[in-house]
């Protein structure tokens, strides 16, 4: 489904991803570890065209997209829930979401448009409620579940999430991992958590590509992950 092969990307002249190469399968949850700054944001915004790839190669469904533009990248099918969620402070909660539903390749007529909303409701209740409230006021975890209802209202074929329970209350942390389990027991798409811990990833995730200085130094299922490698290269 997403296949990246030997990624290099640069911030000026610090080579900040090496020979990176993964793939992600249909349906797959693969969570993306590693310690702070090893380059776990800046694959992802690789992946998305919001950095430059200086060599390698992004595939996605079997076409190469590593030219493509950012938007031109979602409408095929990548939604990406920034770490810092990225919310249009001006806009309200449900222009928010409109966004979202706007990036789909296909959006279908107004009953297909109620589906779509009528579920974010439903995963996320309390953002019904504040609707008509801006972006930019809502707290942390409202604004996390307005990120990721936006992006699934995209309708996509790969879901990358940036360490979506950070900074977030307990009670709404529960949520959103109960949503991130739904997601992966419909397998309506394949999901790229980034995640620096253990606990989360190692329940949910099918499987695992460990990061270490720019580079991938492990991947594989889950279920195998050894504990030479989690103390090796991790955060426990
Ligand atoms: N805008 C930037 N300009 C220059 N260097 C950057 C920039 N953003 C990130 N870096 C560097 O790139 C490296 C990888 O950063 P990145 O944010 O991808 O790491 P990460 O694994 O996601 O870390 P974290 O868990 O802290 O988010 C780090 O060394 C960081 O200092």
């Amino acid at each position: 489904m997403l296949q990246l092969q030997n990624i290099n990307v640069y911030y000026g002249e610090s080579h900040i991803l090496r020979e990176v190469s993964f793939t992600i399968e249909a349906g797959q949850v693969a969570c993306l570890m590693g310690r702070n700054g090893v380059g776990k944001t800046t694959t992802l915004k690789a992946i998305m065209g919001l950095l430059p790839v200086r060599s390698g190669q992004i595939a996605l469904n079997g076409m190469d997209i590593t030219n493509e533009a950012t938007d031109r990248r979602a409408r095929k099918g990548l939604a990406y829930v920034p770490q810092g969620r990225e919310i249009i402070p001006h806009l309200t909660v449900r222009e928010n979401l409109q966004l979202g539903f706007w990036a789909r390749a296909t959006k279908g007529d107004s009953a297909t448009e109620k589906t779509a909303f009528d579920e974010v409701y439903r995963l996320f209740p309390k953002l019904t409620q504040i609707l008509e409230r801006p972006g930019g006021v809502l707290s942390g975890g409202e604004q996390q579940q307005l990120a990721i209802g936006r992006a699934i209202l995209s309708d996509p074929k790969v879901l990358l999430l940036d360490e979506p329970t950070e900074g977030i209350q307990p009670s709404v942390v529960d949520q959103i991992e109960d949503v991130i389990i739904g997601f992966k027991n419909s397998r309506r798409f394949a999901i790229l958590l980034v995640e620096q811990g253990l606990h989360f990833a190692a329940r949910l995730a099918d499987a695992y590509v460990i990061m270490a200085k720019g580079a991938v130094v492990a991947a594989g299922k889950t279920s195998e992950l050894s504990a030479e490698e989690v103390k090796r290269h991790l955060v426990v």
